[in-house]
């Protein structure tokens, strides 16, 4: 017979946290975005979620991400489906002995505020798997979804595994003052390069000369963009790291010194067009000379995740690098951070704090 103390103890071992009913909150994408992303392409809907079962975890979530990726990406979806995107949640709940209650998790798990997930059972399709966060004190648990998690590690790997800078080289970056770009041109100057930066207003580019030790920056929708090369790379450009696409990529290409490297991130530009835009021809400089330019998703690296989050946070530590981000409030407020970040209201990384 269990007395009391051992009846309780084998219980919080298959059972610990919060016992009872969860309401959970949850978007569902029912229309195809046409343009920029609209509330009403969305309901909230409310659902209680069941008792949780061996192996299971209770999430709650403390910042949701929004990132670029969620507008490109719908399209490809059956409608209703809920949100894509990334969070940062605590676990509530466990009955699973390496998720104990009050810790946090970096996860894949759309737009919701509760999540009942099997960390041993890998979601299916999932590009990231979800992951325990590591020890990142003394900085506060959303740098997972920034500098200390998916933009950090495109930077991190995008940068050094496909441009491969050397000390003394130029490196452009477009969507500079976003939270990849704004990384790049980081690691840039760590490894002893010249960095140019392209980015939306004056004061994003004063914020990457002063703040962050960008040798230039631009206002790429005020600027000649020709003149601009001419003033802020006047060895030309060996490596560009393209966040944006478009004309501007165009320029940028047709400018690079022979051997350029060329890391495709993203075209953020185009997003939110339905038709793809006719701009400059690129390929007589590819050939002549002699580009390589590489496409990349950042999972690639996933066997390395841990390498990249380490590495980024030893240069937080050591002060070498540096983040910003732009905190939207409330989860009802999701699609307006959404809209907010496409339209480069975000210096950084752009997060939604769920309470
Ligand atoms: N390949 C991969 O694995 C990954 C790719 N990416 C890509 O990296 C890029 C940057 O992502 P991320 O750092 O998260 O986002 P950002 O933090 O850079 O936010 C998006 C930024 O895009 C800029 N922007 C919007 N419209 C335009 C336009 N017409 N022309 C130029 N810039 C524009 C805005 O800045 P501004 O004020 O300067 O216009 C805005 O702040 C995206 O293309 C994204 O898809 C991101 C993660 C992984
Ligand atoms: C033309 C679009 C290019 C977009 C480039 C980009 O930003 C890629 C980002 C991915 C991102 C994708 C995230 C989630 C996909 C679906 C998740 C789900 O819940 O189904 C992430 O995987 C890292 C980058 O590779």
């Amino acid at each position: 017979m269990y007395n009391n103390v051992n009846f309780l103890s084998i219980a919080r071992r298959f059972y610990s946290g919060h016992v009872g009913k969860t309401e959970a909150r949850k978007y569902v994408l029912t229309k195809h975005f046409q343009g920029e992303p609209k509330k009403s392409d969305f309901e909230i809907v409310q659902e209680e979620l069941p008792e949780l079962k061996d192996g299971e975890i209770l999430t709650e979530a403390e910042y949701l991400s929004v990132d670029p990726y969620m507008r490109a990406y719908m399209i490809g979806y059956k409608l209703p489906t809920v949100m894509i995107g990334g969070q940062v949640a605590k676990i509530t709940a466990s009955r699973n002995d390496k998720y104990p209650v009050g810790g946090y998790v970096a996860g894949y798990f759309g737009w919701r505020t509760h999540t009942i997930c099997n960390p041993n059972i890998p979601a299916k399709g999932a590009l990231v798997p979800m992951y325990l966060l590591p020890d990142i004190s003394p900085y506060p648990v959303s740098l997972a979804l920034g500098v200390l998690g998916m933009p950090g590690n495109t930077a991190y790997f995008g940068l050094q595994e496909i441009c491969k800078p050397k000390a003394g080289e130029t490196i452009a970056i477009t969507g500079a003052a976003g939270a990849v770009g704004s990384h790049v041109g980081q690691i840039g100057k760590i490894l002893g390069c010249r960095v140019i930066g392209f980015a939306g207003s004056d004061a994003k580019c004063e914020y990457l000369e002063k703040e962050l030790g960008f040798d230039r920056a631009f206002n790429y929708k005020t600027v000649n963009i020709q003149k601009a090369l001419r003033e802020g790379a006047p060895d030309r450009i060996d490596c560009y790291f393209d966040n944006v696409g478009g004309e501007i990529s165009s320029a940028i290409m047709n400018y690079m010194n022979k051997n350029g490297r060329v890391a495709v991130c993203g075209s953020v530009s185009s997003y939110n067009d339905s038709a793809l835009p006719k701009v400059t021809i690129v390929q007589p400089s590819i050939v002549f000379k002699e580009l390589k330019v590489e496409g990349f998703l950042v999972n690639r690296w996933i066997d390395r995740w841990n390498d990249g989050i380490n590495a980024n946070l030893a240069w937080l530590r050591e002060g070498k690098l540096k983040y910003e981000e732009k905190v939207y409030h409330g989860f009802d407020n999701m699609v307006e951070a959404l809209v907010g970040m496409l339209r480069g209201e975000n210096l950084g990384k752009a997060v939604v704090k769920v309470k």
